[in-house]
């Protein structure tokens, strides 16, 4: 089976772009890791398949495969390289877009200067939403956010727990570089106290309006860049008392710019959004 793609990142984290609008799109969790594979395949933390919307007074459906295959919610990156995606192949001419995702309709939108602008909803902040299981464990509350003990490696890590659609355990380091992501990241992403698994963010504060962040990905490892984690990191940072909207995040892969006025209120993410290639892949039908 052939299907044409575009690859695309955004600050790094990259993506296999798909036009689920003009080709049909149906894969298997096997393929969708064919795909992603970066020796066998064409490469990508994440696939993302455009498709014509459902629901009344929405521009567009985007799904979002990770690397593993899994679908999940919701990829704050690919939700800027989305409206690239759709604006460079003539599917809009809005610079405005309403778009459903698995976890509800965002709406990005495409500034002067190129950058795109997401907004990415309000934080979900609950734990049992995240989902988070907070059974029998006693929080420490430092300004507006508890914080929660998780084992880890033998050791006590205390994590925000933040919903951006998708769920997020974001600690504070020293240091990022020197911060232990691929080791505690994996077993922070399958720690039974989340049953969906998460994204293992680790947030060091440079100042109030600017931070350092790795994000160890569930279903795709370390990314260059996770908007989402970025997106989660600064609203767990400003209501630790830590931050100040506007913050900026500077990941491996660039910076990500990320407002926040507050609960209940969305959240902003402006970044870029760029393609690289386009091509076409001949899909092996059993893998
Ligand atoms: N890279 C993304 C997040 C992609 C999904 C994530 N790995 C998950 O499983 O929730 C972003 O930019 O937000």
């Amino acid at each position: 089976m052939k299907i044409k793609f575009t690859k695309m990142h955004g600050a790094g984290n990259d993506f296999v772009v798909l036009d689920a609008v003009n080709q049909a799109i149906s894969l298997t969790p096997a393929q969708w890791q064919f795909i992603a594979d970066r020796r066998f395949g064409i490469g990508a933390d994440q696939m993302l398949v455009v498709e014509k919307a459902q629901g009344a007074g929405i521009d567009f459906r985007y799904r979002i495969y990770n690397a593993d295959g899994g679908e999940v919610e919701q990829c704050g990156n690919g939700a800027r390289a989305f409206v690239r995606f759709v604006t460079e192949k003539g599917l809009t001419d809005k610079r405005a877009i309403r778009v459903e995702t698995m976890s509800g309709v965002i709406e990005p939108r495409l500034e002067d200067d190129g950058q795109i602008t997401v907004d990415m909803g309000a934080p979900i902040l609950t734990p049992a939403d995240v989902p988070f299981d907070s059974h029998g464990l006693q929080h420490r509350s430092e300004a507006e956010d508890n914080l929660w003990p998780l084992d880890v490696a033998g050791k006590t890590t205390w994590i925000s727990v933040v919903s951006m659609g998708n769920p997020h355990a974001v600690q504070l380091v020293d240091d990022s570089e020197a911060a232990p992501v691929l080791t505690d990241g994996p077993l922070i992403e399958h720690h039974p106290r989340f049953p969906k698994r998460v994204n293992a963010g680790f947030m060091q504060v440079v100042d109030r309006h600017h931070i350092n962040l790795r994000v160890y990905e569930r279903g795709a490892g370390e990314t260059l860049a996770c908007g989402t984690g970025a997106c989660a990191a600064v609203v767990a940072g400003i209501r630790r008392g830590l931050l100040d909207s506007p913050v900026a995040v500077q990941t491996h892969g660039g910076v990500l710019n990320i407002a926040w006025a507050g609960p209940g209120e969305p959240v902003m993410m402006t970044g870029p959004a760029v393609t690289v290639f386009e091509g076409e892949i001949d899909l092996p039908d059993q893998l």
